[in-house]
């Protein structure tokens, strides 16, 4: 039902029936006595393998199991191609920690017993040609015992429990919430669950597009890049907790809603930073704005060389503001910053316009309970940590100091000698 949901080629099935081992002929003289209901009775490395190769984005051969003759067709198999969203199904897919490590999601079924033993009964005399009394001996002497030992056991392992199975459409219809919203998402914020990028629109994608082409003058760069830094700085200030609050509306009614946080501060990283003080103004009105200044040595050196910050910042909510995150170094140095200052590291939310992977990877490895908000993450750097596609140097075409000749290079900028000199 969540596949048929989807409707979507970026979402495959695999079944842990299909690993079911086929039956030795010493087995199969036996089959009455053999318990395919026990975790043996798959072949879980195979499993493994093959789960691998999906999150590795490459297809993988599914055994063929027939349940009818027990065992695995020799030559023939299904091929299940790469694909975002893996659903496996099965049984016993909890038993195994290795199995369950590889799941994003973990979901129990949960059915009466009266009910699965029906929907047994159905199932095997109609599809899987066998009598009742057989269907009811297998389920006395295997089924039933492997349920407590090791189905029911796994049930603490789900993340989400749904009661009534298939019946329960407003489950399923909030799963398929999930995965679309998960499908929506770029790769990154798969990864890092404390990245946000504001969700795109036509709107936005045009916005883009202005402040990235090369041929935009200064003035419609600083009026697009200021509507984007209006949307973040939203979108940011949606992240900070909220208490509730009742308010009586002029035709007497409650209306309960919410009271904004208290306690903030912004933090801008001089100079692009300074671009998204007036949006965070705009929005909080008297919020008092500290800031930090960064030179820029060469590759790697990095080195505090100004910083204004409210005394009571250890206290406060910290909007942490600067236009373009590339390679992290100076988000780096700023949040350590913060941090020495007392600022809770969760209390930090870093705004920013566009984000370069490696960024992202930097920041968010260092500081996983720090937020990000961005409005695009981009493909990549260059070898001269450029932002790429990016938008250039974005102080530069900010403020207009854009065409001064060997300040637009980006060859070991010093941040400070654009300011000092
Ligand atoms: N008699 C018999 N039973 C088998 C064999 N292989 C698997 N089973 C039974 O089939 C059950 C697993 O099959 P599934 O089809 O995964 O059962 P399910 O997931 O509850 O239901 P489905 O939605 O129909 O897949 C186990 O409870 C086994 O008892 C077999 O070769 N012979
Ligand atoms: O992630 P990083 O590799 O540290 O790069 C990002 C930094 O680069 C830009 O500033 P720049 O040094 O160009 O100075 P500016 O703000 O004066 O333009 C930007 O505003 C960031 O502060
Ligand atoms: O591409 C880049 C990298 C750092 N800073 C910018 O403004 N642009």
């Amino acid at each position: 039902m969540i596949i048929q949901q989807l409707h979507d080629h970026r979402v495959v099935l695999v079944n842990q029936d299909s690993f079911y081992r086929g039956l030795t002929a010493e087995e199969l003289a036996h089959v009455q006595e053999y318990n395919f209901d026990h975790p043996d009775a798959f072949d879980t490395e195979q499993l493994l393998d093959c789960i691998n190769t999906l999150k590795r984005g490459e297809p993988v051969q599914i055994p063929i199991y027939d349940f009818k003759t027990h065992q695995r067709c020799t030559d023939t198999f299904r091929k299940v191609n790469a694909a975002d969203v893996v659903i496996l199904e099965g049984i016993l897919v909890f038993h195994d920690r290795r199995v369950r490590g590889l799941m994003n999601m973990k979901i129990f079924v949960d059915t009466d017993a009266d009910v699965r033993l029906a929907r047994r009964i159905r199932r095997d005399t109609v599809e899987r040609g066998r009598d009742i009394n057989n269907v009811l001996e297998q389920y006395a002497k295997f089924v039933k015992p492997a349920f407590d030992d090791f189905v029911l056991p796994t049930k603490k392992c789900a993340d989400v429990i749904i009661p009534r199975g298939g019946d329960n459409h407003v489950a399923i219809d909030l799963i398929v919430q999930h995965i679309r919203t998960k499908l929506g998402q770029h790769d990154l914020c798969k990864i890092y669950s404390n990245v946000y990028v504001i969700q795109s629109t036509f709107q936005i994608r045009g916005m883009h597009t202005l402040i990235r082409d090369r041929e935009t003058m200064k003035h419609d760069f600083v009026f697009y890049a200021d509507r984007l830094i209006r949307l973040v700085v939203e979108h940011g200030l949606g992240h900070l907790p909220f208490t509730e609050k009742q308010v009586i509306t002029p035709t007497g009614s409650v209306y309960t809603g919410v009271d904004f946080c208290k306690q903030l501060c912004g933090v801008s990283i001089i100079r692009s930073g300074e671009s998204m003080e007036n949006a965070l103004r705009a929005c909080c009105k008297g919020i008092k704005i500290g800031k930090i200044l960064i030179h820029r040595d060469g590759d790697n050196g990095k080195q505090l060389i100004y910083e204004k910050l409210p005394r009571d910042i250890a206290e406060r909510h910290v909007l942490l503001l600067d236009p373009v995150l590339a390679t992290g170094n100076s988000a780096v140095q700023a949040i350590e910053l913060l941090l020495q200052k007392g600022v809770p590291e969760a209390r930090i939310i870093f705004l920013n316009l566009i984000s370069a992977p490696e960024g992202i990877h930097v920041v968010c490895r260092r500081f996983p309970r720090l937020k990000i908000v961005t409005s695009e993450i981009d493909a990549a750097l260059n070898e001269e940590y450029r932002v790429i596609p990016g938008m250039g140097e974005f102080g530069d075409r900010y403020f207009g100091t854009d065409d001064d000749g060997p300040d637009v290079i980006y060859d070991t900028p010093l941040k400070m000698s654009r300011h000092l000199n």
